[in-house]
């Protein structure tokens, strides 16, 4: 289906010419409007269009407009443009960046598993103080720094597993061409004057503050140092005319911000009065120019937001935002942390409006891990690192321990004793000794082959349906970015397969041989089927222990490589395959005392265990290979 958008009004209306006859009643035409255009382009609010105007425009839509220069076609194929935070450089990444970036990765796994085109944006933040100071303090040039600090988020993504599609630098050429082109837009909408601030700024937040949110002393909250008393004179944004707008797009759109417990915060800071803003910095010489005078810069944050539009421009074509726009936009979701929810559900609406682009359809804002409370940040510099755990217990681990354990919009706090007995109870036992100890019967009994044509030809009813409503449940789980329930969920699929192992004994029927075996070999099967869902379902979470279960079941890379979400059917084993050779898709993780291992690293004292015996106090932790 698809219908006609035209774009009237250069502000922040624009008119939907609908298909339904004038006859029609509002109501029809309410639901044909919502349901074709709403959630699909970015049509957040509407109501009915003023009796005075053009016949056939049904709806004046407030607070989105398309500014591609006239009429757009909505196509039902849009893609799922998903993004994190561009990180800011100040310093290197750490399992905080990790988290949101590990979330995003299965959204956009889970949503290329359902056939979705997915645009999957992260980036690195470059501009601004903080950068030009951690650039002068490590004795380099802010772009050497950048190009240090950015290049380690890109080696932790691929130690990490995370397939995005688009790494924009705020320093690319192309982002900056974009960023003038948006600064001179909101300039012609009128949205920019000059005048005098005075205020007190947080530079670990790149901010100035409100006296009413900092504690004693002016300090931030979240960076526990006192905030700057500056005095500049600037280039403002008019933030204060969005207010009405705002209001109306949060009111009528209840999955813009989302945990919906977080759009009554959005809410109250609207209420409670938009005040404009300052975009340039007369004192910082390290980010892009304003346009209309060299001697200032655009503020980091204005410079920051924007690379979610410029990292869709493609290469071969000019940098220009009608490009940029014409590959997709708006963003399905910007994922981000609690921590910049104002500067992305207040203020950047706002230039979005002003600059007459359409406006995200959601912003999704997690919670913190934390550390004795507090927030894991560069600034506090009490951060855990995300090598450090995939190194020791691959990312699998950690992006299964992370998503399943947090639940994306709560905090939580990160335990090592909780991460180990996780990771080893779900992955390597639930899931990984059901694989193995299933192959282990197959090549004793059944030559490594499963006896049947087909797995329907095997199918255990009760279990069958069991899994298929939990396959169901995850993903809805995963559709409503709830995917620590989804993990459970798939998890239980897991715990549904080892109890109809333990009822069924396979090993004591095939003793029994004829019949018995028979109804055994098939037994198994039923089980490889229920791993095989598993690995399909659990995907997105993780992608590595997934194909390794794929390929233990005979399929090629490249098969598992090409799965999509239909293949959660039950029945996809292939009748007769030849299974692979049983090894342990997951090293269970083993904590041994320090006397075991000598003091030497966790993954060293696999090896030299059995050698070393010098008694030590601590314990430690190795990995061991799963019996
Ligand atoms: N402790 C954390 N828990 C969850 N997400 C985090 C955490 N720290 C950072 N993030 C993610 O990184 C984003 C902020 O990126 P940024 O580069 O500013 O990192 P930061 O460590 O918070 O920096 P700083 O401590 O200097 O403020 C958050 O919005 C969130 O997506
Ligand atoms: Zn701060």
């Amino acid at each position: 289906m698809s219908g006609r958008v035209i774009f009237c009004n250069p502000q922040n209306s624009l008119w939907l010419f609908s298909p339904l006859s004038s006859s029609s009643s509002i109501k029809s035409k309410t639901t044909y409007i919502k349901n074709v255009f709403l959630n699909r382009r970015n049509l957040l609010s509407f109501s009915p269009k003023p009796s005075s105007s053009s016949s056939s425009a049904l709806f004046c839509c407030c607070s989105s407009s398309s500014s591609d220069g006239g009429a757009q076609s909505i196509t039902p194929a849009d893609p799922f443009i998903l993004t994190t935070p561009l990180y800011y450089v100040n310093a290197p990444p750490h399992m905080g960046s990790a988290y949101t970036t590990i979330a995003a990765d299965a959204i956009a796994r889970f949503q290329r598993l359902l056939g979705k085109k997915v645009i999957f944006i992260t980036g690195t933040d470059e501009h601004g103080e903080k950068i030009a100071t951690a650039a002068a303090a490590s004795g380099s040039t802010p772009i050497e720094h950048c190009n240090n600090i950015s290049q380690a988020y890109k080696f932790l993504w691929k130690d990490l597993d995370i397939a995005y599609d688009k790494f924009i630098r705020t320093t690319d050429s192309s982002h900056e061409e974009i960023v003038k082109e948006f600064y001179a837009r909101v300039l012609a909408s009128g949205d920019i004057y000059r005048a005098d601030y005075e205020g007190l700024y947080c530079v670990g937040c790149e901010e100035y503050k409100d006296e009413k949110e900092l504690l004693e002393n002016s300090c931030c909250p979240m960076h526990l140092k006192p905030c700057e008393a500056r005095k500049e004179d600037n280039y403002f944004f008019a933030l204060s005319k969005y207010q009405k707008s705002l209001e109306e797009v949060l009111a009528h759109n209840p999955d813009f911000i989302q945990p919906s417990y977080r759009l009554n915060e959005v809410q109250s800071w609207v209420k409670s009065g938009l005040r404009d803003f300052s975009i340039s910095r007369a004192s910082v010489d390290w980010g892009i120019p304003v346009p209309t005078d060299e001697k200032q810069t655009i503020y980091v944050w204005f410079d920051a937001l924007l690379g979610y539009v410029s990292a869709l421009s493609q290469e071969e074509e000019k940098p220009t935002l009608q490009h940029a726009i014409s590959s997709g936009w708006p963003a399905s979701l910007h994922l981000i942390g609690k921590d910049i929810l104002r500067f992305h559900a207040v203020y950047w609406p706002a230039m979005l409006m002003s600059a007459g682009l359409s406006l995200p359809k959601m912003v999704f804002g997690h919670g913190f891990l934390t550390k004795d409370g507090m927030k894991m940040g560069k600034s506090l510099g009490n951060t855990l690192e995300p090598k450090d755990l995939v190194l020791r217990f691959g990312s699998d681990a950690v992006r299964y321990f992370f998503l399943r354990e947090v639940e994306l919009g709560n905090d939580g706090d990160y335990s090592e004793e909780r991460f180990i007995n996780i990771v080893n109870a779900h992955l390597a036992n639930t899931i990984g000794n059901l694989l193995n100890r299933t192959l282990g019967l197959l090549k004793k009994n059944c030559n490594s082959t499963l006896i049947v044509d087909s797995v329907t030809a095997a199918e255990g009813s009760a279990l069958k349906d069991t899994v298929e409503k939990l396959v169901r449940t995850a993903k809805d789980h995963y559709e409503n970015l709830s995917l620590s329930l989804a993990c459970e969920a798939v998890l239980e699929i897991g715990n549904a397969g080892n109890l109809y192992m333990d009822e069924r004994a396979p090993w004591s029927l095939f003793k029994k041989g004829g019949d018995a075996s028979e109804a055994a070999a098939k037994d198994l099967v039923v089980i490889l089927e229920v791993v095989r869902i598993i690995a399909v379902a659990l995907a997105p979470v993780t992608p590595s222990l997934c194909s390794r279960i794929y390929s233990q079941l005979g399929y090629s890379n490249d098969q598992f490589e090409a799965i999509t979400w239909s293949e959660t059917r039950w029945g996809g084993l292939k009748g007769r395959q030849v299974m692979a050779q049983a090894i342990p898709i997951f090293a269970r993780i083993e904590i041994i005392k320090e006397e075991e291992n000598g003091g030497e690293t966790p993954k060293k004292a696999v090896k030299d265990k059995k050698q070393k015996q010098k008694p030590k106090p601590k314990p430690q932790v190795a990995v061991e290979a799963q019996g």
